[in-house]
């Protein structure tokens, strides 16, 4: 079943880029969209595109079919706290929010509640967002909603909750590691002799293809390396030079380390 009317609480990076990519695709009219914050100025822009805007939370939420929790961990149980009277059981509630596990969504608003996890990336603004979706027992008739709501967006993919750190991780936190190799390539570029306008062109453009050829054979990334890779040649001189000093490494012990700071608070 489509969504009717959906409520964002939080107008920040991620609640203003859900609105945003929700207004490029078009699924749901404008008029449909609610997104709440206290600052009057962030909703100003919302309000000239058509969308509904409050600076209260349970007003904003009051209207709504679901409700998509997008302020900072931190704020999530004051927000629940504000909204929970509009909350009935039929709506369904969904939270962006890392490291808030269904349990303790339930224990705030409720057992009997309809609460999916999901978590997007940034790029969602521009539907090409990695969204990874898990729901509690009584989200499971609601499914199909939520997943084809966020496939307008973007990617999705329904996981089991206990994979949600390692998601927020590889595809949440993934758009900033991902964008360091690119700044760090530039970088490289400007000392050779570009300038960084050029540089950052080249890059994104050459990311962008190699991310492709993976995408669109399903290959392993090593089969596209080794064909860039000439025996004796300039490529494989630059990779193990790059993992001499702990490149893949490094990538690696950066991941743990944001799944252990979900984990470990
Ligand atoms: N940024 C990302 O790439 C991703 C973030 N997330 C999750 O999304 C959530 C939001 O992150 P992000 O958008 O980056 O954070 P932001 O701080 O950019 O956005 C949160 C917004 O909520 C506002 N806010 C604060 N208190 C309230 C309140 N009581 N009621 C309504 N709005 C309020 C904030 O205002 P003010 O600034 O004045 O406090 C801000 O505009 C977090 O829980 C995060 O874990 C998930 C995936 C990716
Ligand atoms: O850094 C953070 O805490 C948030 C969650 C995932 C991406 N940004």
């Amino acid at each position: 079943m489509k969504v009717g009317k959906i409520t964002i609480i939080g107008a920040g990076n991620m609640g203003g880029a859900i609105v945003n990519g929700l207004l490029k695709s078009g699924y749901i009219e404008p008029s449909a969209i609610t997104i709440a914050d206290p600052r009057k100025n962030v909703l100003e822009g919302f309000q000239a595109k058509g969308v509904n805007t409050f600076q209260d939370n349970l007003e904003a939420a009051k209207t709504a079919d679901l409700v998509i929790l997008a302020v900072k961990p931190y704020h999530v149980e004051k927000v629940i706290d504000q909204i929970k009277p509009a909350l009935t059981l039929d709506k369904i509630i969904v939270s962006i929010a890392a490291g808030v596990s269904l349990s303790d969504l339930a224990k705030l608003i409720g057992n009997e509640s309809i609460i999916f996890r999901v978590m997007p990336n940034t790029a969602i603004s521009l539907q090409e967002s990695m969204t990874c979706i898990s729901g509690n027992g009584q989200a499971d008739a609601h499914l199909e909603t939520v997943q084809t709501l966020f496939d307008q967006l973007g990617k999705t993919v329904v996981i089991q909750e206990e994979l949600m750190a390692a998601a927020t991780v590889l595809a949440s936190c993934g758009t900033a590691f991902a964008l360091r190799y690119v700044r760090a390539a530039m970088q490289g570029g400007v000392e050779m002799g570009f300038g960084a306008e050029m540089a950052q062109f080249i890059t994104a453009q050459t990311v962008k293809g190699a991310v492709q050829l993976i995408m669109n054979t399903g290959h392993h990334p090593e089969r596209e390396i080794d064909k860039v890779t000439t025996p004796r040649g300039i490529t494989i001189t630059g990779i193990n030079e790059m993992e001499h000093k702990g490149f893949s490494s490094s990538v690696i012990q950066g991941l743990i380390a944001s799944f252990n700071k979900i984990e470990r608070g």
